[in-house]
């Protein structure tokens, strides 16, 4: 699903502040995996997660997913391969705070082409799918902590994508949100969907539907554990 071959990211390149977040970084995620991506803030885990979600292109190195060259996608069309095939769900949520719960899960729909009534459903299911059906029409800015999180779920969801990448997902959540949320992470284990994601949560050591913990240090793997 996921082959990464000596992915180098350099920031500000060529100037005086030039910082190597990767190093020449190889990884494979099969399809259906999940990896947990762990390290010291600072290891290259975002920088990582953004490259295989075409926010930003490598330095050096080759990213292919599903058979698809995107370490060189045009911007255009790195929008595109992520509303199809990505959902990404951040620490600080990125949600938008005056829109309702259902307005911010069609987010990635708006631009589908797809009929209004189609649209609705899709986040109907996913709001379910997300335990957050009950809030649809609430603003965001009156949701606790556990509920935004289920919110954003719900956005990542909405276009069914086969791969999930998380960043800290659980960082502002309390121990209760935090299993419900490992919980939801299983179900969607179990509905084949391929997942990376990056923590410092020792909750997510040794969950048995974790098929390795990938250990980032320096902007390098160091340890790549089955
Ligand atoms: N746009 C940027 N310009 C310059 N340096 C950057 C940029 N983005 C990230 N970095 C640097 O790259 C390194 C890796 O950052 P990254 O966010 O990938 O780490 P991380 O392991 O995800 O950390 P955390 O757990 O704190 O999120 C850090 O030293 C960071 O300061």
């Amino acid at each position: 699903m996921i082959e990464i071959e000596n992915v180098s990211k350099i920031f500000n390149e060529g100037e005086e502040q030039a910082f190597s977040a990767l190093k020449s970084v190889s990884l494979t995620v099969g399809k259906g995996e999940t990896i947990i991506l762990s390290g010291v803030s600072g290891s290259g885990k975002s920088t990582l997660l953004s490259l295989i979600a075409a926010l930003d292109k490598p330095s050096s190195g080759k990213i292919i997913v599903g058979g698809e060259l995107i370490s060189k996608l045009p911007d255009l069309h790195a929008s595109a391969y992520r509303a199809k095939h990505i959902g990404v769900v951040f620490q600080h949520f990125n949600l938008l705070e005056d829109l309702s719960v259902e307005e911010n899960v069609i987010v990635p729909l708006i631009h589908s082409g797809l009929p209004l009534a189609t649209i609705q459903k899709m986040a109907q299911k996913s709001m379910q799918s997300a335990a957050i059906e009950h809030k649809a029409t609430q603003s965001v800015n009156r949701l606790s902590g556990g509920e935004k999180q289920r919110c954003a779920i719900a956005r990542a969801l909405v276009h069914d994508p086969e791969l999930i990448l998380c960043d800290e997902p659980t960082a502002n959540l309390d121990r209760a949100n935090s299993l419900k949320f490992i919980e939801m992470l299983e179900m969607l284990h179990g509905m084949g969907k391929t997942m990376i994601v990056a923590t410092h949560d020792p909750l997510f050591e040794a969950l048995s539907f974790v098929s390795r913990v990938v250990h980032m240090e320096d902007g390098k793997i160091v340890d790549n554990v089955r």
